[in-house]
């Protein structure tokens, strides 16, 4: 058996924050803002993870409406929704992610981030792939007013 899913999001800049992305804190001027650490493709993950089981999004596990996932950390936010996946008993095929940021340039950083992911999915980094790209200096994301993510998933099952 087989199941995809797809996730997405978007976290808005702000001064005076780390800018953590894949579960790996990347040097800038700014970071990104949220409830929790504001990670975005960490957050796209867990929503592709998900959407992948039919398990609804990250916001219905984790309110952000609840002090519970202030500042969370989402690596630990994806570990539980990964904990229950592999309950179900299924197994990572591939993830494949895209950033979509204007700056800073996530060339450097995408080995770490892939191998952080892998870890986070009991898995090999063959089965991760993360991407990165501008909008060109168009939309929000050209005007450095945040950063989105996308990410699919495909789990599999004997
Ligand atoms: N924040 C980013 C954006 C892009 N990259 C890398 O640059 C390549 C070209 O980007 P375009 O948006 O001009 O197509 C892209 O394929 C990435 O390899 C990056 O590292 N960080
Ligand atoms: C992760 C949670 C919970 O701390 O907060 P945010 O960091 O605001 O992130 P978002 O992508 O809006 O989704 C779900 C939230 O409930």
């Amino acid at each position: 058996m087989i199941r995809i899913g797809q996730g997405f999001d978007v976290h808005e800049f702000a001064e005076g924050r780390p800018l953590i992305i894949g579960g790996v804190t990347i040097p800038h001027e700014r970071g990104l803002i949220g409830h929790s650490d504001a990670d975005v493709l960490l957050h796209t993950v867990t929503d592709a993870a998900l959407g992948a089981i039919g398990g609804g999004d990250i916001g219905h596990h984790f309110p952000d409406t609840d002090e519970a996932f202030k500042d969370a950390d989402s690596a630990v936010l994806l570990e539980r929704v990964w904990a229950d996946v592999k309950a179900q008993g299924w197994k990572l095929g591939n993830v494949d992610c895209t950033i979509m940021a204007q700056r800073p340039k996530m060339a450097p950083h995408i080995d770490k981030i892939r191998t952080r992911i892998a870890e986070l999915l009991h898995a090999d980094v063959s089965q991760v792939n993360v991407k990165a790209t501008t909008t060109e200096k168009l939309g929000f994301v050209g005007r450095e007013e945040g950063i989105a993510a996308l990410a699919v998933i495909l789990l599999e099952k004997a």
